[in-house]
């Protein structure tokens, strides 16, 4: 292939920007070909490679020459080069031999597709003028047809100036060399080949397994269904993603559809959920009851979509990862949904037992006890206002001032400097502060035994007897301060794990001395996830654990930085961080103060610079309330309503993967 202008050049084609005039300023008038471009038209081609290169990890390098007009119709040329990174345009500007050059890189590219025609929506941008064009190829003169083959190529470009935003372009490379559309889209084909390839190169997943979505009609204001066709659906089809819609048809269909579907790996790449933290919930649960919730955690990514009227998660992870949010955030989460970029998220085990019910859930968001639970699940009835009815209710709590007397009790995250942080900004907590022990790092699980293995190598939790050493770490961990535990059983259908409270001896002879119905019991019972706390009716240990007793206008965990999209709650917390935020306002709290602490929760200044007796941010890895029986109120995991009474949680480190944007998170 000859490039330089004057000889022959096996592809002839135009380059149109639809959307944005970016780097191309293009006519609205006719296309013209220059002699260059003409001749190459009207000689029948051999399909020529534009392949300049294959990388060993099959990344597909392809340049082209394409051409436009400009106003004096002159052609004017734009090398067009597609490689691992992106797409790069370099065009000549007309002036002087100046050049002009764009780069679109591979991670906004979110997919392309080829056509016979401009799409009919991007014509209406302004580009009627490519279908007709002066000079045309031999066979578009005797047919009247447009026997070009159109390339749709479709980013979501990062705007960081001004408004950090992302802004949808679309090129369009026409292929027209050749004298038959057949042949033509052959070409149009290889590139929309390769840029499928090159951008798989930079996912995590690939696989023609499709993403599972769970879509809630009646998150938010009840628009949910609405906004996934005309926000979601088109890009996922841009993208090429394939996908499974579930709209869920009442509260729990998402849990039990994950929970009772045996071939979630089999089918899906990932869930989604398009909808409310509310029905993320659901999902996550539902996985945590499956008896292969291990392999599903490690093998299936969650994403969101923010429909629903809280969105906390959608909002965290968009601030994580410094991607703009507002004004589109559906389109933005659609987007993270599509990257391909995954990463570990602590979950919250949390234990309830009120009157012997006891209860075993996983959390990702928060734990409320008071004026925020009090707020989010009293205003439940005002939902068709959408996040104005946390406004609304906040001003009414205010007024009605509530306390609730009981015990809490936490074990700080980091023991070594614990001081530094009470009473202060969390800011005091470093990323070295952050930092736990290596064996809670990062959640430590049991594989389950390969197919076929014999069940003489195996503990009846799963682990292989000669790989015994490998779980050190969190056999170590669980006898560190609950060994006394050991002998505690629970009944088949007590929910609680006795994981942490089993030695390798009591594992080896369980054999010989259980019951059948004890070594059903344990076989249920290791299948947990391991929890290093005591049970819910025993009471703490006093070497680590710090208790108090008061009342408390609220004491609220959060494990993300947003509680919805415009509650900042815990700013320094990160996805995988292993630390849960314990916010504590206690009695006797002035009302300006907590007028100032709700207002400022929306920017993230609500914690008090200097120590304060009234309201305190603790980082901790768990905790306990036990609320006085006094009054009744409410409790909230994740914005969901749990029973009233006793309730700890510990968080898992790591736990879980979910989708999150390319780029670098916050250090
Ligand atoms: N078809 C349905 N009808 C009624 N409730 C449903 C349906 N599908 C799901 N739900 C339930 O609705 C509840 C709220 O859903 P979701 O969290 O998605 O929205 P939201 O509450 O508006 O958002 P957020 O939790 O972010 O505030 C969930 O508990 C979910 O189980």
């Amino acid at each position: 292939m000859q490039t330089s202008q004057g000889t022959s050049c096996n592809l002839c084609a135009v380059i149109m920007d639809p959307c944005r005039n970016m780097a191309l300023d293009l006519p609205e008038t006719k296309f013209v070909y220059d002699n260059t471009a003409e001749s190459a038209v009207s000689t029948p081609l051999t399909p020529t490679s534009s392949v300049t290169k294959i990388s060993p990890n099959g990344v597909i390098e392809l340049s082209e020459l394409f051409y436009i007009n400009n106003k004096q119709k002159s052609a004017i040329r734009v090398e067009v080069r597609l490689n691992a990174e992106g797409i790069f345009l370099r065009r000549e500007t007309g002036e002087q031999d100046e050049i002009s050059e764009q780069r679109i890189r591979m991670e906004d590219i979110i997919g392309s597709s080829c056509d016979t025609r401009i799409k009919k929506s991007h014509r209406f941008a302004g580009l009627t003028a490519c279908r007709r064009i002066v000079e045309e190829p031999e066979a578009e003169k005797a047919t009247q047809k447009d026997i070009s083959a159109y390339l749709h190529i479709y980013a979501y470009i990062k705007n960081e100036k001004a408004t950090m935003r992302r802004e949808r372009t679309v090129r369009i490379l026409r292929f027209r060399s050749f004298n038959t559309y057949e042949e033509n889209m052959k070409v149009a084909e290889r590139w929309h080949h390769a840029i499928r390839i090159n951008k798989a190169a930079i996912k995590n997943q690939v696989g023609e397994k499709q993403l599972l979505i769970f879509l809630n009609p009646k998150s938010g204001s009840g628009k949910g269904r609405e906004m996934f066709h005309k926000q979601v659906a088109p890009v996922l089809k841009e993208a090429d993603v394939p996908y499974e819609l579930h709209v869920t048809a009442h509260y729990n269909y998402a849990r039990e559809f994950v929970r009772k579907q045996v071939d979630l790996l089999k089918y899906y790449s990932g869930i989604i959920v398009a909808s409310g933290d509310g029905l993320f919930y659901e999902v996550l649960n539902g996985i945590m009851e499956r008896e292969d919730w291990r392999a599903i955690t490690r093998a299936l990514p969650l994403g969101i979509i923010p429909c629903g009227s809280g969105n906390g998660l959608a909002r965290s992870i968009a601030h994580l990862y410094k991607e703009p949010y507002e004004p589109k955030p559906i389109l933005y989460a659609t987007l993270t949904c599509i990257a391909g970029k995954l990463a570990k998220m602590d979950l919250v085990r949390i234990d309830t037992g009120k009157e012997g019910k006891a209860c075993e859930m996983y959390s990702f968001l928060s734990v409320g006890w008071g004026l925020i639970a009090d707020i989010d699940i009293e205003s439940e009835h005002l939902r068709s206002l959408g996040s104005t009815r946390f406004t609304f209710w906040t001003i009414k709590r205010l007024v009605s001032l509530r306390t609730y007397s009981g015990k809490l009790s936490y074990i700080r995250a980091d023991r070594k400097d614990g001081r530094k942080t009470f009473g202060t900004r969390v800011s005091t907590v470093s990323n070295e502060e952050r930092r736990l022990p290596p064996e809670v790092q990062e959640f430590h699980d049991i594989p389950n035994p390969p197919e076929g293995a014999r069940e003489d190598d195996y503990f009846p939790n799963g682990r292989s007897k000669e790989t015994e050493e490998v779980f050190d770490d969190a056999i170590s961990l669980d006898r560190m301060s609950f060994r006394s535990n050991a002998d505690s059983w629970h009944s088949a259908t007590s929910k609680r794990t006795a994981y942490f409270s089993i030695t390798d001896q009591s594992i080896r002879s369980r054999r010989s001395v259980l019951s059948r119905l004890e070594s059903i019991n344990l076989e249920y019972e290791s299948r947990r996830p391991p929890t290093t706390l005591p049970p819910l009716d025993q009471p703490v240990p006093t070497d680590n654990w710090h208790t108090e007793q008061g009342d408390y206008v609220m004491v609220h965990a959060a494990y993300t930085t947003h509680l919805s999209s415009d509650c900042f709650f815990a700013p320094e917390s990160r996805l995988n961080d292993g630390i849960i935020y314990l916010v504590i306002i206690r009695a006797g709290v002035g009302r300006s103060q907590l007028a100032h602490f709700l207002l400022g929760m929306s920017s993230g200044t609500h914690l008090p610079k200097e120590p304060n007796k009234y309201i305190e941010i603790v980082p901790v890895r768990a905790f306990r309330i036990e609320p006085g029986s006094d009054k009744e109120g409410i409790m909230a995991v994740d914005g969901e309503r749990v029973d009233y009474g006793p309730l700890q949680a510990e968080v898992m480190p790591g736990m879980i993967n979910v989708m999150v944007p390319n780029g670098n998170p916050l250090d």
